[in-house]
This record gives C-alpha cells, structure tokens and sequence, in this order.
C-alpha cells in the first residue's frame, strides 16, 4: 500500500479508524489476534540442552570424566559414579546460575522497553510500544523513537532523523500533504514516520499503518545483527587471570602428582587424585559467579529506582568521581507554582501551593482585583496562551500533561479565571513554535476576536530582553532604554536570587493577515511585558545526598538552563556550592578554548544558563583531568554527552528514548539521591565480587597446599579425590554465593572512589589470598598428622579428620572475607544468605561424615566428638591468627 498517497481521511477510512477518538480497547485486542504484536522477530536463542551441555567443555572436567570412566572400568564402581554424579550436580548449578543471569537481564529489557503515546477510547494514555495495531492515532515528540510505521496526520515543526532505515543522518522535515509519485523512496516520504527512526525535533500526530515484520524496518530486520553480550572489564580480568590461574594449578597438580608418584605412591592413585585437585583448585566458575553477582546487584539496584542498561556500568559507578546533574526535576522536585510576577516597575505575589489552583493576587500585601491591573491580566494571558500543558483534576490532585513550568504558568492563569476553554472564543492560536533548551524560548501566532494577530513569545528572560526592542510600562509601549534595560535586569536579579526560576513574557502585534513561518521571524523585535517567578522546591533528600557523595570522594557539579543567579542560590541551598567554588555561564563557556576549560574545571560546581550542547565540552574536560564522571540528561540534545561519559544516565520520567537508549543507568524516579544509591550499589557490588574471589582463591591455595606438603613430607594423601571434588562443590560454592549478596560495609561510602585501572589484587587481596590460603593448608595438614601419628592404621580415619578441618577452616574464614580490616569488624549474623549457606554446608558435611551409607562413597568415618576439638582449633587458626594483626593492616 502506498499511505503516502492516501490522504488523511482515507487513512482513516481505511485503517478503519477515528481521529477524535482513536480504537477502542476491544478493537485493538482483535487486531492484536489478527495482525500478531508490534515486534521484529527475533534471532534464535540458545536451547537450554546447550547451555546445559556447555558446562561440561571445560577442559579439566572432561579429562576428569575419562578418568572416571577409567576407574570405572577397573572396577571401582562407587567411586566413579559418585564422582560423575558430583560433576553433573555442578553442571546443572552452573546451568541455573546461567539461566538465573540470563532471565534478570531480560526482565531488564523488559522494563526499558519503549512506550508511546495512543489515542484509545477517546483517552490519551501511554502503551508499550508491542501492542500498537494499524489504525492506532499515536502522538510523539523531539526525542522520542517511532513505534511503528505512520502516516502523519499532524505536523508540528516536525523533524525526524532516519539513519537506521536511510543511513542518511540529516534529520528530515515532516509534513502531512499528500504526495504523489509513482515509487517515492522511503527517504523522500515526508507525509511517513517509520519505525524506528528518531524525532528530533517538533511533535507530531498520525495513524499507524504498518506493524511489526510488516514494517519498513521489519523488511530489513534480518539485517540486523543480534547485539553481543557485553562483558565488563572486570569479567574480562578475570577470564585473564582465570588461564593464568589455570596454569598454576596445572603445574602445582603435577607437582604434587610427581612428587607423590617419587615418594611411592601409586600411580593411577595420584593421577585420579591430581585430577580431581585440579579441577577443584581451577576457578572455573569464577566468570559465572561474577555474573551472577552483577546481575543480582542489578535487581537491587531497580528496587532502588534505577535501571541498569549496560553491565559494565555497574563496575564503573563505583569509581566515577564526579557527577554531573541537571537541576530542574533531578536535584530540585520539577513541582513549580508561580509567587512573584513582575510587569512594568510593579511587583504582585501570588499565594497558593503547588498546582491548586486557589490563591490570591495582593501587591505591598493587599489583596488586588486583577481584573483592574492590565499588564497583570496581560501577562497572566499571554502565560496561558503561549504554552502546549494542560492541567486537570483528578479526584483531589491536579495532574500535568505537560512541562511543568508551563504548568505553572496555566495555573497562575486559572487562579485569576483565565482557563482554556473561557478564552476559546476571544483568542485562537494560529501557529506554534515549541520550546527547546538552545533557544530557550517558545512562540505562537494567535488571532483575537477582532481579527488582530500577535506573536506571543515566553522563554529565558535574559533572552527575550535581548530580543526585545520595547516595553510595557505604565499600559503604554516605550522604546527599551539602556535604563530601563537594566530596570528588568534588576527586576530578574532580584527575582532569581530569591532562587525564583523566571520566565519572561513578551509579543508584537503584526499586521492583519501576516502569517510567520519561522521562530527566527517570531522572536524579535519582541515587546516586554513582564516576568513570572516559580518556586520550584528542592528535593528533600538531595542535601543529604550531596554530602554522602562529598564524603566517598565525589565531586557534585549542577549543570542548568536555568538563570546563573537562581542557580547559584539553588546551589548554595544544596550545599553544592562551597566557599570559593565557581559559577560559569554558557555564554563564557562559549568563549574558553577546552584546554582553558581544563584548567579551571576543577574549580567549577555550577554551569548556568548552558544548552545541552555545553554538557559534551564539560565531560570532556572533566575527563582530560582524570575524572570518572558520571552525566545525567533527558533530551535529544543532552544524547552525546551521555554517551561520551564514563556513566551515561537518562530520566526515567522525562527522558526521551533518545537519552534512554544513548545512557548506561536510567533513573525511574529522576532523582539525584538514586544516583547516590546506584553508586553505592556499584561500590558494594565491586567489593562483594572481591570478597569471593578472596575466598575461592585462598580456599583453592589451602587445597593444593596441603597435597604438596603432604606429598613433600612423604604422607599418605590426606584427602580422597571425592573429598576434595565435594569441598569444590559445597563449601567453595555456597558461601562464595552468598558473599555475592553481601551487605555493604558501613564505611563504603567513606572511602575515595576506586581507581578504575585498579588490579583484581589490589589493597591487599593478593596477600590476603595468599596468606590465608598458606595457613588452611597447614592446619589441615596439622591435624591430619596429629590424627595419623595416633594411629597409622586407620588412615581413613586421618582423611576424614583433614577433610572437616578443611571444610571448617574455610567456612570460619569466610567470614573474614567479609571485611577489609577484620572478622571483628562485622556482626556475622548480618548476611542471613551466609548464614544458611555455612549451617547448610556444616550439616551436609556432618551427613557424609555420619550417615553409614555414605561413608563408603565419601572414604569418610563417623568422627570421635574430642577430636572436633582438634578440628575446631585448627580451623580457627587461619582466620584469628591474621585478624586484625599488623601484617592485615599495614597491606591493606
Ligand atoms: N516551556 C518553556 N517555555 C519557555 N521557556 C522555557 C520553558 N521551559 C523553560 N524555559 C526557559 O528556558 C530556560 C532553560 O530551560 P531548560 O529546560 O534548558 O533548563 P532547565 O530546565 O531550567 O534546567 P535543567 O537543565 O537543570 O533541567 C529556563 O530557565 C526557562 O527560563
Ligand atoms: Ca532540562
């Protein structure tokens, strides 16, 4: 079908639709069955037989396998079986981890998936974007991405950028005229919008026409290449430092088989032994765990309003030491109710709270009639009319569909009867020109009742005064004076230091009948009515958050549009602003070369009055000083420099996809302090993904330690390979999990931010790892030798007493590993996962010990109860002989 050369009322006819009132539910629900969801089908996944599969490539398990196999042949049935059973349960915990990591990161997706705006049973509501049908009336605007193939039926302004269909990256404009040609290229089909493709600019209407595969986009879907998983950087760390470790232990089992096999051992013995320690002492599961650990800081950073789109991130949130925040709605609450308006010399208060439209007009504190101040009537008029929100009540609060300033401007209005609807019949708005963060202003053409049209104009005040020629002063227009310039400047001064956001109000009247086709035409030689001044609280909670942040090491910038006088006092209230630290203007961020800026942003808490374009320059010179810095935005323009920081971060709320698609972390509640918490989370995670690689680590280096030490002291093995492969499973592999979901230590966010280049070993870990390693190994040795030298003959029971002291000595010190300083630094009662994965591990230990069947499989004997004695005591050895010592604290 060619819908470019339809026009709108056969769209509408045939797409079996209504303008006013779009489809109604049930209608959609049956093209739904028809037509099939909105959606690009799919590449093929995974089965989950391969991924099962897969857990078992690893090198190491598939010669412990043949092994096995081998044992088995030679008759040692039970030995065999329970070690392939052993390597299967590790297959399928490894199968679910994946799995586990996997579906958390598609419920990401999930919840970042794109919504828009459909007109359904006469309603206005946001859907997501699958369920759109053909014959959906959708609305969009500047930043949002196109859901579905459209036939425009309004166009405001409208540009759309269609590089992923066109490759051509010069956005185009849009417009609702039927066009005619016999096969016009997609590229030239201005009356369309396309899935997939981006507003840039202006708002538009129209009718969906094409969903799905059915789609322009969906004809090319196939060349789409399937995104890759992403890894990050410290996953990538350790796969590195996985194969050196690999190596290792490899030379390590040899060590021990050779030596083992030197001091008259048997041979096939040590081979099965040295297998089975290599494949224990190998952190093969270390990559899996990190995900895992990742992915469950990621479910606890949505519990806390933010949304993590790419997993790196959460690595970096942990050392960004900087952060850049827009003011309005991320620091502040984006709830503004106009209190001061200014026209012509004169000043009015406005009483009332948020967006209830109660309150009362009084000037030098008596109650006023506006009806007998005309400038007032004026501004108040021209603040209702210039303005794309409307504001309704809903139950008992009143609801914004809209920006909210402009929202404050319309309820200012209502609080002096102007409504919509009461001056519809005097004033019709003939033309728009909606509001961007560049220009900082909006216009429209409107026509009164006696024909006259007027530009009405609002914006920066400092804008508008520049464009203005004249002014309103005592009812009359007079020439704009230098001093009666600086008459407004002292009027907006005033305004904005009382950390007032201003908008200004100007017009020109134009001839009858004169039509103005562009905002450059609108905004000048502009006549000056006056001044509105919002308050727009901050938020509570960012003071405090501000501070956290100063004391782990981050710096706190705001970043604004707004005017430098109601940022700065904004700031000073937040306590963003210290003693000393610099504002800069846009318009001097204009004039310094980026090696300028290097020098001084250092200095620097506050830009103002900037357009999103600054942001870019900022991080870049934020980054050339060595700074991690994290950036928030929300519209198109503020899309490079989200991409280019170290983390991107997006507005839940009033974000655009734009922004969303280009950030790292989207932040569900818009609000400055989810930030904090988000970093946090990073710090926490970091440190949580450290505390089990000290674990697995120093757990693998007592293990291999006391077969090489028994070997070199020509002793019997002190542990039977299925001991040594179920210590690999249970006691490296439930606590180390629940380590992942370990509670932050209380001074995370007391330290500086970490180096980003920082080691896997770095403060200590590696000797910490090493130590703690070296003296597992020699406690579980002691008490083997101790158990032995009493009595040679049952060596069995000697490898059961090693086999509890290795078990024990490592479920005690993995709560050393939950702190940096010391085991007595922490309640260990704290992490309840930890808790029940150590009862857990102790008890399923006690049953190999204990329950008779099982003692054949395991070699094990029910252990005498003075010998835990010796266990006990030798296993506390490693952790309490460290704790807290010097050698820990000079380290670390
Ligand atoms: N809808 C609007 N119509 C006209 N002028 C506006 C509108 N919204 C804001 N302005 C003016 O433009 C200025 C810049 O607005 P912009 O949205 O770029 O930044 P901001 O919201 O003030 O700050 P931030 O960057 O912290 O969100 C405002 O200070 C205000 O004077
Ligand atoms: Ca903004």
């Amino acid at each position: 079908m060619k819908w470019y050369e339809l026009s709108e009322r056969a769209t509408l006819e045939v797409t079996k639709t209504d303008k006013e009132n779009g489809l109604t539910a049930k209608e959609v629900a049956l093209r739904q069955k028809q037509e099939g969801f909105n959606e690009l089908a799919e590449g093929e996944k995974q089965s989950a037989l391969l991924v099962f599969l897969e857990q078992f490539k690893d090198f190491m398990v598939l010669v412990l396998l043949a092994a096995t196999l081998i044992s088995g042949l030679l008759g040692e049935y039970i030995d065999a079986i329970a070690i392939i059973a052993i390597v299967v349960i590790n297959g399928f915990l490894g199968f679910f981890q994946e799995r586990r990591a996997e579906k958390s990161l598609n419920a990401l997706k999930e919840l970042s998936a794109p919504q828009v705006l459909a007109l359904r049973d006469g309603k206005w509501s946001k859907t997501l974007s699958r369920e759109l049908v053909v014959g959906d009336i959708v609305k969009f605007g500047s930043g949002d991405r196109i859901g579905a193939d459209i036939r425009l039926i309004d166009a405001k302004s409208l540009e759309i950028e269609e590089s992923a269909l066109t490759g051509e990256s010069v956005p185009v404009p849009k417009y609702t005229r039927v066009l005619e040609g016999n096969e016009i290229p997609l590229g030239d089909q201005e009356n369309m919008a396309f899935m997939g493709t981006l507003v840039t600019r202006g708002s538009g209407v129209g009718v969906v026409v094409g969903t799905g595969m059915k789609t322009a986009m969906g004809q090319i879907a196939d060349l789409l290449q399937n995104a890759e998983a992403v890894i990050t950087p410290l996953q990538r760390k350790l796969e590195q430092l996985g194969k050196i470790l690999i190596i290792v232990a490899l030379l390590l089992t040899v060590l021990v088989v050779g030596i083992g096999v030197l001091q008259g051992h048997d041979l096939y013995t040590m081979f099965l032994a040295g297998v089975s320690l290599a494949v224990a002492a190998i952190p093969e599961g270390l990559p899996a765990i990190v995900t895992v650990a990742l992915s469950l800081g990621v479910q606890r950073m949505i519990k806390q309003k933010s949304i993590v789109r790419k997993l790196p991130a959460v690595e970096t949130l942990g050392c960004a030491s900087v952060i850049c925040s827009d003011k309005t709605g991320t620091l502040t609450q984006n709830k503004m109710t106009v209190t001061h308006l200014w026209s012509g010399g004169k000043t009015w208060n406005l009483s009332g709270t948020g967006y209830d439209p109660s309150g009362t007009f009084s000037a030098e504190g008596k109650e006023v009639n506006v009806s007998r101040e005309k400038p007032l009537q004026q501004l108040l008029l021209f603040g209702l009319l210039c303005n794309q929100t409307t504001v309704t009540k809903k139950d008992k609060d009143y609801v914004v569909d809209g920006d909210p300033t402009e929202a404050a401007l319309v309820v200012a209005a209502m609080k002096a009867n102007f409504t919509r609807q009461n001056v519809k019949g005097d004033f019709k708005v003939i033309e728009e020109f909606p509001f961007d963060s560049t220009r900082k202003m909006m216009s429209v053409v409107i026509e009164g009742k006696d024909n006259k049209r007027y530009v009405v104009t609002k914006g920066a005040p400092d804008v508008l005064l520049t464009n203005s020629k004249s002014i309103v002063w005592e009812n009359r227009h007079q020439q704009l004076s230098p001093s009666g310039r600086e008459e407004v400047q002292n009027a907006i001064h005033s305004l904005a230091s009382q950390a007032l956001r201003t908008i200004a109000v100007a017009y020109r009247p134009l001839e009858s009948y004169e039509t103005i086709t562009t905002e450059q035409a609108a905004e000048k030689e502009l006549v000056f009515l006056g001044l509105q001044g919002m308050i727009d609280p901050p938020r509570p909670e960012v003071k405090q958050a501000v501070k956290e942040c100063r004391d782990a090491g981050i710096k706190t910038v705001m970043i604004t549009g707004d005017h430098v006088i109601t940022a700065e006092a904004i700031a000073k209230q937040l306590g963003i602003l210290p003693k000393g630290g610099r504002v800069l203007e846009g318009h001097t961020l204009n004039t310094m070369s980026q090696s300028e800026l290097e020098d001084v942003v250092d200095d620097v808490y506050v830009y103002a009055r900037v357009s999103p374009e600054h942001k870019l320059k900022i991080v870049k010179a934020l980054q050339a000083k060595d700074h991690v810095v994290a950036m928030t935005g929300d519209g198109v323009n503020d899309a490079p420099a989200i991409k280019a920081a170290d983390i991107g971060i997006a507005m839940g709320i009033t974000g655009t996809d734009v922004a969303k698609e280009a950030s790292a972390l989207v932040l569900l509640d818009d609000n400055f302090a989810t930030i904090k918490s988000a970093i946090k989370e990073g710090r926490n995670i970091y440190e949580n993904i450290r505390k089990f690689i000290r674990y697995l680590l120093a757990s693998n280096v007592g293990e291999i330690l006391v077969m090489l030490f028994a070997m070199i002291l020509a002793l019997p093995l002190p542990l039977v390979p299925i001991q040594i492969l179920w210590v690999n499973l249970v006691t490296d592999g439930l606590p180390a999990m629940a380590l992942g979901l370990d509670q932050p230590e209380d001074d995370v966010m007391k330290r500086r931010p970490r180096h980003p280049k920082e080691g896997v070993f770095a403060r200590g870990l590696g000797w910490k790892v090493v130590s703690r390693g070296f003296l597992i190994g020699i406690a579980t040795l002691a008490a083997f030798i101790i158990v032995y030298d009493n009595n040679p003959d049952n060596l069995q029971y000697a490898q059961t007493i090693a086999f509890a002291t290795l078990v024990m000595a490592q479920l005690i010190h993995v709560f050393d590993c939950r702190s940096e300083k010391s085991i007595f630094d922490r309640n260990p009662f704290e992490n309840l996962y930890l808790v029940g994965a150590v009862i857990s591990s102790i008890l399923l230990m006690l049953v190999v010990i204990y329950y008779p069947p099982l003692q054949p499989i395991f070699h094990t004997m029910a252990i005498a109860p003075r010998e835990w004695l010796i266990i006990l005591g030798l296993a506390s050895v490693p952790t309490f002989l460290l704790a807290g010592s010097l050698l820990t604290r000079k380290k670390s």
